[in-house]
């Protein structure tokens, strides 16, 4: 092992690296609560400046991903339709397998300029973890509680709010609705067969509603649908403490842009269509474990430098800060002070490996996951 991994797997090394995302993200939060009166008198400019609000915190994940860890993402699409990302509003599809699976996605984004500005349709769950739960409040990031009675106006309502944002977003969505193990796939399975579909081996089957109410609100807004496949080399199977450990993986994604007239309107003929793309999508990763790449040529965009520069900005203000605090501390000589603050540290560190299991699939909620939820 190097010097330079040796360092990344430091405890001290992570805990700063957590310290300086826990506070610069409350900053940021404080910032964007600040920003409230000004929704009254201009939204779009409220919007604009929590975009880049939102992206301070964000692309320090990002920048952990690709500067830290030195993750490769390769991008496997069509060159012809390569100009448009970015360059217009757009409904992502992704499989849900990964711990990290929204990181890749948001490195994507962070390449393609749109990182501020993306949305996901989210568990409500989520907007309660600090920092990252709470500055999506000011994204509009649209919520469910997945439970379709109570979300169906709901959702439609927040989608109906993106129609005239004023920035170029990808809205993503994880039609599977949780994320994949054996049990919840035995189970989906079992939703398969009992409604006459085939049996999809890489993915849960898709939950038709939230993509059917997306592509109906936001016809006309959303330019295509890409239909991203995302898995990683050698059966490598990512954390984000592998990330804070230095870790590096190898992450591929295979995009299809498909216009948003080819989804038909029809509720019924899009869950159709729905399920017919899952099962394309099963013979991709089939195609990906068989030979080890995606069809398709590769044209990766290259890793940017601003998520990186951010990162240094809030690192060198928050570690000068700290040395201050630090300094002080220590000429006081006051041992409660010095106990209050350690006992500061755990309680940071603690909360953030709370945050971190947020991510984790073993602590993942038990949605789809029970036999009485199989409507058969
Ligand atoms: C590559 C570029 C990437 C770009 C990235 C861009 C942006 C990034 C931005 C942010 C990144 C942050 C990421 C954060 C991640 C957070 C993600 C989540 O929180 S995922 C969970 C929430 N999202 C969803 O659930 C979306 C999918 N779900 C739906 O669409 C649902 O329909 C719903 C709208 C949520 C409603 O939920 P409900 O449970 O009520 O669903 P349904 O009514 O659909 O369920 C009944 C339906 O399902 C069948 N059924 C029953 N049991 C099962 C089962 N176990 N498995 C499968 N299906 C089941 C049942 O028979 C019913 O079928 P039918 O509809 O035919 O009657
Ligand atoms: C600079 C880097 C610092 C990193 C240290 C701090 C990291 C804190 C990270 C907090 C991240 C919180 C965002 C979580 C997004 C999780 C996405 C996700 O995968 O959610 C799960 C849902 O889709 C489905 O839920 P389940 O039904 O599977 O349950």
């Amino acid at each position: 092992m190097g010097l330079v991994q040796l360092l990344k797997s430091q405890f001290l090394s992570q805990l700063i690296i957590c310290y300086v995302f826990l506070v610069s993200g409350l900053i940021v939060n404080l910032l964007q609560l600040c920003t409230l009166p000004l929704w009254l008198v201009s939204k779009q400019l409220a919007r604009r400046i929590n975009i880049r609000l939102g992206y301070c915190i964000s692309s320090q994940m990002v920048a952990a991903l690709e500067w830290w860890s030195g993750t490769e993402c390769t991008l496997y699409t069509d060159p012809k339709s390569y100009p448009l990302y970015g360059n217009e509003n757009a409904i992502v599809v992704l499989n849900h397998s990964f711990e990290i699976d929204f990181l890749c996605g948001w490195t994507f984004c962070e390449r393609f300029g749109v990182l501020g500005s993306s949305k996901v349709l989210a568990k409500k769950e989520l907007s309660y973890v600090p920092v990252i739960g709470w500055m999506w409040y000011f994204l509009e990031i649209v919520f469910c509680k997945r439970k379709w009675e109570e979300d169906r106006r709901t959702v439609a309502q927040s989608l109906q709010n993106l129609r005239d944002y004023p920035e170029n977003y990808w809205f993503l969505l994880y039609c599977e609705g949780t994320r994949l193990t054996p049990k919840k796939h035995q189970i989906s399975m079992q939703v398969a067969e009992s409604k006459g579909l085939p049996k999809l081996k890489y993915h849960l089957l898709p939950r038709t509603k939230g993509f059917w109410v997306t592509v109906q609100n936001l016809r006309g807004a959303a330019a295509a649908v890409y239909d991203s496949t995302l898995n990683f080399r050698n059966n490598e199977m990512p954390t984000l403490l592998g990330i804070l450990n230095g870790k590096k993986y190898h992450a591929d994604l295979y995009v299809r842009r498909i216009p948003l007239e080819l989804i038909p309107e029809d509720e019924a003929e899009c869950a159709a269509w729905l399920h017919k793309l899952y099962q394309e999508k099963d013979s991709f990763q089939e195609h990906y474990t068989q030979t080890g790449r995606f069809p398709g040529p590769i044209v990766s965009p290259p890793r940017r430098p601003w998520a990186l520069i951010n990162w240094l900005f809030w690192c060198c203000l928050l570690l000068y800060l700290l040395g201050l605090l630090l300094t002080q501390l220590i000429s006081s000589g006051s041992m409660l002070t010095i106990l209050a603050s350690l006992a500061f540290c755990s309680t940071v560190s603690l909360g953030v490996r709370w945050m971190i299991g947020q991510t984790e699939i073993d602590r993942g909620s038990s949605y789809g996951n029970k036999e009485e939820s199989v409507n058969i």
